[in-house]
Order: C-alpha cells, then sequence, then structure tokens
C-alpha cells in the first residue's frame, strides 16, 4: 500500500485554508501534517479540525518551520508576501508547493519562478477542474472570433477578495491574447470612467464586480455584430479548488523542481488547438 502524502496547509484559518484542511481530512490518499497560519491569528494553539468538530492532534501555529517539518507538500493560499516566505523555508527543507494565491505584481512572481528552480511547484490562478477546461475553450473560440468581435472578461467574487482583476480572469486575457499573437500588455483595458471614447478594435477589457458571498464568476464575452458569444464558468464551492490542489499534491509526488501549472497535471497541456 502507497503511503499517505502528509501536507500542510499554510493560512488555515482563510476560507481556502478551511476548504483545503476538510479536504485534505477526508481524502484516503492524504494526511494532515501541519496547519500554520500568519502571527497574531486568534486561531493559533487550536486543533487545526476544531471548525469542523474534529480533534486532529495538528495544532495551528505561526511556526512555519515547524509546520513543514514533518510535510512532503505546502499547499498554500494566502497573500503574495505570505507565500514568498512560505516558499523560502520549502526550498530549505526540500518541500514541494501547491500555490493557488493570486494578486502577485511584476517582481513577485519573478521570485515565485526563481523558487521553483529548488522547488517543486504547481502554481495555478485557479484549481478547479472546469476553470482549466473553460481555457481551452477560450484558446479556440479566440482562433475563430478573431476578427470582427470584441473581447470582454467579465468577473465577479464575494465582497472580501482583496485583489483585481482576478488571477483567473488576467489568465483568460493571456490565454485569449497568446492565442490572438497579441501581448497582453499592449491590448488590455483594465478601468473605463468619463468620456473614453469609442472602444478601440482589438483591445481585450475586463470588468470586475464585488459583493456578497460569491465564490467565483467568470465570464468571457465576445461581442460582434447581430451576435454575442458568451463563455462562463461558475463556481459554486471552493471544494473544487481544494480537491485540484490535491490533485496538484499527487501530480508532484514524483516531479523533479520546476513550475508547473494546472494544465500540465490535467494533461491540457499537451492538448493542441
Ligand atoms: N488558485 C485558486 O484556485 C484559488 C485562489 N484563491 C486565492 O487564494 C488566496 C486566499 O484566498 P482566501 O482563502 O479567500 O483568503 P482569506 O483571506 O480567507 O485567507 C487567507 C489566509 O492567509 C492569511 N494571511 C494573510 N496575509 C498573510 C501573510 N502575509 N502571510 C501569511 N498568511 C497570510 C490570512 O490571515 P488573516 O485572516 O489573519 O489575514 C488567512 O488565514 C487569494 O489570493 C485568492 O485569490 C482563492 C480561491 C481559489
Ligand atoms: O479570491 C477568490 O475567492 C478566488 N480567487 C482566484 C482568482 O483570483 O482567480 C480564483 C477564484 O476565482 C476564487
Amino acid at each position: 500500500m502507497t503511503e499517505a502524502i502528509r501536507i500542510a496547509i499554510a493560512g488555515a484559518t482563510g476560507r481556502m485554508g478551511k476548504t483545503l484542511i476538510e479536504a485534505v481530512l477526508n481524502h484516503p490518499a492524504c494526511t494532515l501534517a501541519g496547519a500554520f497560519d500568519i502571527a497574531g491569528s486568534p486561531a493559533l494553539g487550536r486543533d487545526a479540525g476544531d471548525f469542523m468538530g474534529i480533534h486532529t492532534g495538528v495544532i495551528i501555529t505561526d511556526q512555519v518551520e515547524q509546520a513543514l517539518a514533518n510535510a512532503q507538500v505546502m499547499i498554500d493560499f494566502t497573500r503574495p508576501a505570505g507565500t514568498l516566505e512560505h516558499l523560502n523555508v520549502c526550498k530549505r527543507l526540500g518541500v514541494k508547493a501547491v500555490i493557488g494565491t493570486t494578486g502577485f505584481e511584476g517582481e513577485q512572481m519573478d521570485a515565485v519562478k526563481a523558487a521553483s528552480q529548488s522547488v517543486s511547484m504547481v502554481w495555478s490562478p485557479n484549481m478547479a477542474v472546469g476553470v482549466n477546461a473553460t481555457f481551452k475553450l477560450l484558446e479556440v473560440a479566440a482562433k475563430i472570433l478573431s476578427q470582427g468581435y470584441d473581447i470582454e472578461v467579465i468577473e465577479a467574487h464575494h465582497s472580501k477578495k482583496v485583489d483585481a482583476p482576478s488571477g483567473t480572469a488576467l489568465r483568460m486575457g493571456e490565454v485569449i491574447a497568446k492565442s490572438l499573437n497579441v501581448n497582453l500588455k499592449d491590448v488590455g483595458v483594465f478601468a473605463r470612467e468619463g468620456i473614453t471614447g469609442e472602444r478601440e478594435a482589438g483591445t481585450i477589457g475586463f470588468s470586475t464586480i464585488r459583493g456578497g458571498d460569491i465564490v467565483g464568476d467568470h465570464t468571457v464575452l465576445f461581442a460582434g455584430i447581430g451576435e454575442r458569444i458568451e463563455i462562463t464558468h461558475k463556481s459554486s464551492s471552493r471544494m473544487t479548488y481544494a480537491q485540484g490542489s490535491i490533485r496538484a499534491a499527487q501530480y508532484l509526488m514524483d516531479k523533479a523542481t520546476g513550475l508547473y501549472d494546472m494544465q500540465d497535471v490535467l494533461g491540457l497541456s499537451q492538448f493542441k488547438v
């Protein structure tokens, strides 16, 4: 019998942290090896399963080294600065990493890539299988609708989300831009206000909605003359992200250092359009 994968969860008391703990505890091929959160978190010192009414024997700590000491994989859905600190510890301890954090800015993303030279890592702005399938659909749609259609990415999330546009919306824009042989940096329009002038052909617009408890909705609109095509994905549970993260952890078990994506995990990278 193969041994269960020992997983430690960063941001253990966050929305995703709790969902990940539940997913790991319920997964037959995984075991919870550590749980940690930011210093000052009121949950420090509590059992990681407290919120589910379960005793796990894993105590939430702010000592990252301690939490990762017995882990094979860290799963991290926190904030860019925290993730970068945690990756340094993974590097020292030889722990693999599944990173779901979004909102990295230029140099921070470079630091993630640099860390992957010594850490075996999956980073994806969205771990859901359906979203990763949608990326492929967008690659095809963008090729077919490359002339005569205005492209807009619209995303909606809960009121507590701190980054915009979502990492997924940005990735959708990148996938479409690549399919059209352009650079998102050159064609992305991220804000409109006042007398904006007419829409410039060839641009990709982004709109952000924040409210209530929306888990995560993404629509790409291809607006033509006399018709519109919309490709939409809606998440109704964070468990899809957690299940995807566990698939990513399993994928990493026999992988050397390097940066992998959910497209690699799901075997979609070879799926050429
Ligand atoms: N890739 C994917 O599939 C998905 C990605 N995400 C991304 O995951 C991230 C977390 O989302 P969510 O769980 O909703 O957020 P939460 O705010 O609910 O959770 C974040 C957790 O990280 C902690 N934290 C905050 N800052 C730091 C830091 N500097 N160092 C270490 N820990 C920190 C928070 O502590 P405290 O509460 O005390 O601040 C909290 O426990 C976001 O970037 C989000 O976009 C979310 C869902 C899916
Ligand atoms: O913060 C969230 O909640 C989510 N963040 C990710 C993103 O920024 O794309 C993924 C998902 O949409 C939920």
